[in-house]
Formats: C-alpha cells, sequence, structure tokens
C-alpha cells in the first residue's frame, strides 16, 4: 500500500496517518494540498489519502467536504481523532514584540483567534499551505513572514525552530476529526459502531425538500452526527448537504433510509460507512434492528400465498 496525507511531515494529517497500523510498514508521501492528496489517489498514484474532514472548534473543513464528493470514485474506509496542541514558532532572532506577519493552515488560525488577539494583536496573518509548511517556510532564504503555527513535534525536528509560545490553542480540548479516503474500496466490515457518510443534493424549488431528506432519517431511527450545507458551485442558491449517520450501509435500517433519499434526491452519493474512531456502540431501537426488517418483509411474502406476480419485483 501506498499513502499520501497533507504534508509535509509534521503536519497533524501525518499524525492521523501514523496511527493507521498498516502504515507503519508501507510507503508514504506528502501532498501539498487536500485536493492533490484526493486526486493522487484518483489517479491511482496513492492507494490511500489522510485528509482532515471536521474539528471540533471549526467545523467541517470545507476544502475536503467538496472535494471528496467530486465525484462517485472515492470512498471513507477510516476515521481518526487527534488532540490538537498549537506552539508559536520563529527563527532565533526573532522574538514575540518584532512578529509582524504570521502564517498556519486557515484551520489552525481559526482555532488560535484569541489567543493571536491578546498576544500579537497587530500581527498580519499569511495563510499557509499546512502547519508544517509555513514552519519550514520560515528556513528559506527571505520568508515573507516571520512566524508559523504548528505541531510542537515541527520544533524538535527542526532546532533551527525556536518555540517562542506552547499550547496556544485558544480550546485546550481541540479534537481534529481525519478520514482515509480510498478509490472504489471494500466496504469495511460492520462493527456495531459505525458511521456513514453521504453528500444529499437539495431538490431545487421544493418546498419541504431538506425536512423530507431528514424525515428518511427519522422515521427508521437514524442518528446524525453531523449535517453542513455546501454550495454546489452550480449557481447561487444550489446546495448539497454533507451528512454523517450513525450506523453501516450493512445495516437494513440504513438501505432503507438509503433508498428513500434516493427517490427525494437522485444525485445522492454514498461516500463510505466505516468503523467509528470512538468505537461508541450504536444505539438501535428494537423496531428499526435487523429481525425487525426481517419480519416486516417476511410478512408482507405471506400476503402473497401463491408468490408474487412477476411484476411485483420489490
Ligand atoms: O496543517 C496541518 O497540520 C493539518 O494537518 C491541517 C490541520 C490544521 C489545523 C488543525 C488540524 C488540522
Amino acid at each position: 500500500m501506498r499513502y499520501t496525507f497533507l504534508g509535509p511531515a509534521g503536519t497533524f494529517t501525518e499524525t492521523a496517518l501514523l496511527a493507521v497500523p498498516e502504515v507503519a510498514t508501507s510507503e508514504r508521501f506528502p501532498s501539498n494540498s487536500v485536493p492533490g492528496a484526493l486526486n493522487a489517489v484518483r489517479a491511482g498514484d496513492a492507494d490511500a489519502a489522510m485528509v482532515p474532514i471536521e474539528n471540533s472548534v471549526e467545523g467541517g473543513v470545507t476544502a475536503t467536504l467538496d472535494a471528496i464528493a467530486l465525484d462517485n470514485s472515492l470512498r471513507i474506509v477510516r476515521e481518526i481523532l487527534v488532540p490538537i496542541q498549537f506552539v508559536l514558532v520563529a527563527r532565533e532572532h526573532i522574538s514575540l514584540e518584532n512578529i509582524t506577519k504570521i502564517s498556519t493552515h486557515t484551520h489552525a488560525w481559526a482555532q488560535v483567534r484569541a489567543w493571536a488577539e491578546q498576544r500579537v494583536p497587530d500581527a498580519e496573518y499569511i495563510p499557509g499551505p499546512s502547519t508544517a509548511g509555513a514552519a519550514l517556510g520560515l528556513l528559506t532564504e527571505h520568508p515573507p513572514y516571520d512566524a508559523a503555527i504548528c505541531a510542537p513535534a515541527v520544533a524538535k525536528t527542526h532546532p533551527e525552530l525556536k518555540v517562542l509560545e506552547e499550547n496556544i490553542g485558544d480550546n485546550k480540548h481541540a479534537v481534529t476529526r481525519f478520514v482515509l479516503v480510498a478509490k472504489n474500496p471494500e466496504i469495511p466490515a460492520a462493527t456495531g459502531a459505525d458511521k456513514t457518510t453521504l453528500a444529499i443534493p437539495l431538490p431545487e424549488d421544493r418546498p419541504g425538500a431538506l425536512l423530507e431528506l431528514l424525515e428518511q432519517f427519522s422515521t427508521r431511527g437514524i442518528n446524525l452526527s453531523r449535517i453542513e450545507s455546501r454550495p454546489t458551485g452550480a449557481f447561487l442558491g444550489s446546495y448539497f448537504f454533507s451528512v454523517d449517520i450513525d450506523g453501516h450501509i450493512y445495516d437494513a435500517r440504513v438501505r432503507d433510509a438509503l433508498r428513500g433519499l434516493h427517490r427525494v434526491s437522485p444525485d445522492i452519493q454514498f461516500l463510505g460507512s466505516y468503523p467509528r474512531a470512538d468505537s461508541r456502540p450504536t444505539n438501535i431501537d428494537p423496531i428499526h434492528n435487523e429481525d425487525s426488517f426481517d419480519a416486516a418483509r417476511a410478512w408482507v411474502e405471506t400476503l402473497f400465498p401463491q408468490g408474487r406476480p412477476e411484476n411485483l419485483q420489490h
């Protein structure tokens, strides 16, 4: 297996990838961006990509939500949670007082806003390709900024970088959720503690369409753990919903809900069923469990003692 990730070495995404046991004995290479990592998988240059998808402070990583749903080739096979801690680094001669420009990944910047307002209120923010990418930029000949925000490990592997402030995240319990994405993979086995990710275009000019979509979950006792609306890009006002639900496509209630969703929104995308990182089992009301679905199907069959007419398939 060949893995790629939002690089360079030292990003939080690399930490997430290294938490996958198989990675230790496989090849891995950094990509410059989330779309770049996903395209490497689409092109067959990598078998799987680790990318950030959701943060407990900032919400969804829009670059990832949009890029995964671009076509039907990619699916999530695993999720990893990483606790996030940030440090401020700079070259030896720089101190907090003479910082005028700071770079980091936009998601990191969003998570240190209160700290920045207090400690470096006049510093200008320069968006970086990733946290580690911004830090390594400081080692170039004429860096266009004088400090960066990254993981503590980056400073440890680069002694030329000095840690000016530690643990600067506004929320000390911030966690980022990362997903491992592969091309047309086998669906991971159901564990009883699973999630399924969907991208559901909102039908246009249909009053109540969102309610009709959500009803498909509620009538089957399916819990949503994330829902975000994203513009499709087609035109102003055109949206899709990026949704995570508790359950696996091997669960009858989930397949039943997918059929219902497809009737409301035929371009729905299934983006994978995979085990939850926290292994918390899904609570299923008995009327929505496998036995109930089997019994309901069997009962309908008994209504045709002579067998179903041929044109009655479902
Ligand atoms: O840039 C990184 O290190 C990343 O992995 C993206 C990111 C940035 C901030 C919080 C979590 C992930």
